[in-house]
């Protein structure tokens, strides 16, 4: 049975992970409070990680934090020889560098989202943005109210695969009256209640609209797809690795 590290513990990804947990087994967690366990799972202070990581003989790290905690783990999965898979997201280019950097000498898995539906719509999206190349485009993400990135990470990733298809340039909300220039893609975040993740992406041109859109009805989906990247990954070659490898396993 896979050994799991949970780094962001005691969060509500955290929480979701040890849930989800039945074909591995949490054995420890990683936080920056002074929480002793989380739902019986022991939970250690991050500065103490890597010798964690021998102890507990954890064979993979989750990560469900914020870059600072994340980048801080693969520090410490670096020195013990740990496999990680990172799922915090508002990373900048700096700590994008370090897990690339860390991919040197483990295997480390990264998404943005963990849910199977998104790798599937980031699929559709370029395939619908490289056929209908001149509809206008506009991208909305809604999050729960405890949500502290913004754009969310998904909806960085679609950016990415739109780029890859067309030059677009990103307008961050709208105000004020000017008129929409042909390569904006307006993108707008929302953050209201417990939503747990909706994402839809609008191409619109030629007397009719396109809307594709995903909607996480629970953190369960993020944390099952992290629980199977973890086993996936342990075993692989040091390196850089995504969620669609695991889904097209
Ligand atoms: N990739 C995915 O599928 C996916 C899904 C859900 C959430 N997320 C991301 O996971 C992250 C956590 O989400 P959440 O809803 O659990 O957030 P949360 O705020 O509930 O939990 C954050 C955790 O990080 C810890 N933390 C805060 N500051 C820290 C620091 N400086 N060092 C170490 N740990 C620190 C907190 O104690 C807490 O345990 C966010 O970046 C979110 O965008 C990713
Ligand atoms: O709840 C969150 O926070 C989520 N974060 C990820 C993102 O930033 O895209 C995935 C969706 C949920």
């Amino acid at each position: 049975m896979t050994r799991v590290a949970v780094n962001g513990v005691t969060g509500q990804m955290g929480g979701a992970v040890i849930e989800a947990a039945t074909d591995s087994e949490v054995v420890v967690g990683f936080a920056t409070s002074d929480t002793n366990a989380v739902d019986g799972v022991p939970v250690v202070d991050l500065a103490d990680a890597a010798e964690a990581l021998r102890e507990y003989d954890v064979d993979v790290v989750v990560d469900f934090a914020v870059p600072e905690g994340a980048l801080t783990v693969a520090e410490a999965c670096v020195e013990a020889g740990v496999s990680m898979v990172v799922g915090t997201t508002g990373f900048d280019e700096d700590g994008m560098a370090s897990l690339r950097d860390a991919s040197e000498e483990v295997p480390l898995l990264k998404a943005t989202n963990f849910s199977q539906g998104i790798q599937v719509l980031q699929r559709l999206v370029s395939e619908a943005v490289g056929t209908l190349d001149d509809y206008d485009l506009e991208l909305m993400e809604t999050h729960h109210n405890r949500k502290v990135d913004a754009p969310s990470g998904t909806a960085n990733s679609i950016l990415d695969v739109i780029q890859e298809e067309r030059d677009v340039e990103p307008v961050y909300g709208r105000e004020g009256h000017a008129p929409r220039d042909d390569d904006e893609i307006g993108v707008f975040a929302r953050r209201a209640g417990d939503i747990r993740g909706e994402h839809e992406l609008v191409l619109a041109g030629n007397d009719e609209v396109l809307s594709l859109s995903h909607r996480a009805e629970d953190r369960g989906v993020f944390a099952a797809g992290a629980l199977d990247a973890a086993t996936w990954l342990v075993g692989c070659d040091a390196g850089w690795y995504e969620f669609g490898d695991v889904v097209d396993a």
